[in-house]
């Protein structure tokens, strides 16, 4: 991309560029804690406050993709595969190590953007979720309704939500963070907590975002969720980019590689990721509108 001349050559309906994206994490490892009878288990403890030696954890390792307008993107992967990462490197929350996003509006991360309190009242932390996502209180009153039967608390609403149960949590964070209308929504396993009928709700909802020209990214490890809700589908490994496409044809090499590697065949599963990063095509050249948010990396 040629920032210096600022010329953009940028598929119109492409909604967020992500450009090269890697992100390391420093973080400390510490020798196992044996006991010895002369050291004791105290000795131990001290050495795990004080010392432990840095060790860069490299979470992605050059993700590139273009997301477009009307896209209901599913991320998949194993355990820290670097899927919660990458959403929150595109709601602006973590600096990517290297490498850039671009994004033609502020990408709204469910449940995070609301800093509720669990002190407050369900109805309270609807007032103070939508204030923290910039909504004036006459769109909030406006929105109120929607956002109480989105999360389908209307019995719970007024009561303080440390008395809520996860699912209930995430129910009211998710209609809190829908209720913005953004135009790129990043949902981060939300979506299996809740029951069928708040499953239902939450597909409309996003369905109705997409229907506006707007993207979905949603992380899952449920595949049924995932077909469920997605039209293309991104499979991230150990921080490495595997496929991006169709969600039947991403789904299904990946249940085929983690059977492989749950068999104990794993010698088999490496050669089909290796072989899967090697064919993956180029992304295609990028864009970047005037005026886009961008979030560069670097130290
Ligand atoms: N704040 C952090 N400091 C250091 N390492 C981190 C931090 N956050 C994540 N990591 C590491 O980065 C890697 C990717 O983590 P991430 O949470 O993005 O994976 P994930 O695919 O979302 O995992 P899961 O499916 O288990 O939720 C992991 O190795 C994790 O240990």
């Amino acid at each position: 991309m040629d920032e210096s001349t600022n010329r953009i050559e940028i598929a119109h309906d492409a909604s967020i560029v992500v450009d090269g994206i890697s992100v390391n994490y420093r973080t400390k490892r510490y020798a196992p804690a044996t006991e010895s009878r002369s050291s004791g288990p105290l000795s131990a403890l001290r050495k795990r406050v004080n010392g432990g030696k840095q060790t860069i954890n490299e979470a992605l390792r050059d993700v590139s993709f273009v997301g477009y307008k009307g896209d209901s993107i599913g991320i998949i992967g194993r355990n820290g595969s670097g899927k919660s990462t990458l959403m929150r490197v595109l709601a602006g929350l973590t600096k990517p190590s290297s490498g850039s996003v671009y994004a033609m509006s502020d990408p709204v991360l469910l449940g995070v953007n609301a800093a509720l309190i669990s002190a407050l009242s369900g109805s309270q932390n609807i007032r103070l979720g939508c204030l923290a996502m910039g909504m004036t209180e006459s769109q909030i009153d406006r929105k109120y309704g929607q956002i109480v039967e989105m999360s389908g608390l209307e019995d719970d609403i007024n009561h303080p939500m440390k008395s809520y149960s996860s699912g209930m949590s995430s129910r009211l964070r998710f209609a809190i963070a829908a209720a913005v209308d953004p135009e790129i929504l990043l949902i981060d396993e939300a979506l299996n907590t809740g029951d069928a009928q708040f499953k239902e709700r939450s597909k409309n909802r996003m369905d109705e975002i997409r229907a506006q020209a707007g993207t979905v990214f949603l992380v899952s490890h449920s595949l049924g969720t995932i077909k469920a809700n997605c039209n293309r589908c991104i499979w991230l490994d150990k921080g490495d980019f595997i496929m991006d496409g169709d969600t039947e044809a991403v789904t299904k090499e990946y249940r085929n590689f983690v059977w492989r590697m749950t068999e104990g065949n794993k010698e088999y599963g490496q050669k089909i990721r290796a072989e899967l990063m090697h064919n993956r095509p180029p992304i295609q050249a990028v864009v970047v509108d005037r005026g886009w948010r961008s979030a560069k990396g670097g130290a």
